[in-house]
């Protein structure tokens, strides 16, 4: 059971604000993603939860208990936290099996009960029978396992991830996205990972929370933050796509000859997010210009240039020509909030 609590968290450095009037609330068994461009804050804001930085203002609760408010804050080793980092901070002369036991070191436990648990944590995340090995002798994607074993041998129930992909090439990313949706699903565990990887962050989490210039842009699900983006941050930093300017009346949008239907709320000149999908190539369309074509194995990602300069990006079945005139409709477009 740990259910998070930031309430009103604001972090400054010096005269810096790093964050600002954090306020968040991650259920027990809850995964969280934190996402958002370089130097947002993202980093500072899983410090503060592990207690490795402090609030300035505001305060951090686990459990209804108070973990830090400005004043008194309990210490990393008293929250029953386990973190692992980008750089996996594993002891390099010790075995698999002795970084994964070392936080059952001091608790009084009978080696077969170390022994037991080791294996039980190497297990979960697929690295039964590797307990002898060195460290040095790993991959990175075995380290990170090993990382993860000894974060998850203790039983706790709040798992924090930095970047946790950062390093690993990408078909190593893909069995590691799949490794920590498994331990979720076994342990219940809450698990609050970093990335700036959108993609990362919509395939694992069940609650992505937008961050920008230490401000929560957006909070909720990955299928709600795609769909309905809160403001043009979001929209810019969160799946493919483009904003374009339309005019919009009763739920309907006009752009030069066509007309679309959108979502949101808004009249008058609006900016649109238009996502690749939902752009078709027709007869008597839009009449655009083909900049660019990248073949992604199942279309064609293709980048079109309207009239009035502006640029979208389109998901296409079939291969046109680059520089060639084509004409397209637009069946979906969200009028992203000012
Ligand atoms: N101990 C510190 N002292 C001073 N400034 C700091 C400290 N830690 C972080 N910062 C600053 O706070 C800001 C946010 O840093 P943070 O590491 O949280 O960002 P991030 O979103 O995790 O970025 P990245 O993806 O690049 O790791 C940055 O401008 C950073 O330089």
């Amino acid at each position: 059971m740990t259910a998070v609590k930031l309430k009103a968290v604001s972090k400054s450095f010096g005269d810096s604000l790093v964050l600002n009037d954090i306020s968040l609330s991650l259920a027990t068994g809850s995964f969280t993603a934190l996402l958002g461009p370089s130097g947002c804050g993202k980093t500072t804001l899983l410090r503060l939860i592990a207690g490795f930085e402090q609030p300035s203002t505001g305060a951090v609760v686990f459990d209804g208990v108070t973990m830090a408010d400005g004043k008194h804050s309990v210490p990393p080793e008293k929250r029953s936290v386990g973190i692992v980092f980008q750089s996996y901070a594993l002891w390099p002369h010790m075995s698999v099996a002795g970084n994964v036991a070392y936080p059952l070191k001091g608790l009084g436990l009978s080696r077969e009960t170390i022994r037991a648990r080791v294996d039980e944590a190497l297990a979960m995340v697929a690295l039964r029978g590797f307990g002898d090995q060195h460290v040095d002798s790993l991959s990175g994607g075995q380290r990170q396992r090993v990382a993860l074993a000894r974060c998850l041998v203790n039983g706790t129930k709040l798992i924090l991830l930095d970047e946790p992909l950062a390093n690993l090439d990408v078909h190593l990313r893909a069995s590691m996205l799949d490794v920590f949706a498994d331990i979720h699903q076994r342990t219940g565990a809450t698990i609050v990972f970093v990335t700036h990887d959108q993609s990362e962050a919509l395939a694992l989490a069940d609650t992505v929370v937008v961050l920008d210039g230490g401000r929560i842009q957006q909070s909720g699900r990955p299928e709600t933050i795609y769909a309905e983006p809160a403001n043009a941050m979001v929209a810019g930093f969160v799946g493919d796509g483009r904003v374009i300017e339309a005019d919009v009346r009763g739920g309907m949008a006009r752009l030069g000859p066509i007309d679309f239907s959108v979502r949101g709320v808004g009249e008058g000149r609006q900016q649109l997010l238009v996502r690749p999908h939902a752009i078709r190539t027709t007869s008597d369309g839009l009449p655009v210009r083909v900049e660019r074509r990248r073949y992604s194995g199942t279309g064609y990602e293709t980048m079109l240039r309207l009239d009035d300069g502006a640029m979208l990006i389109a998901d296409l079945a079939e291969r046109v020509e680059i520089g060639s005139a084509i004409s397209i409709a637009i069946d979906d477009a969200w009028i992203v909030p000012r």
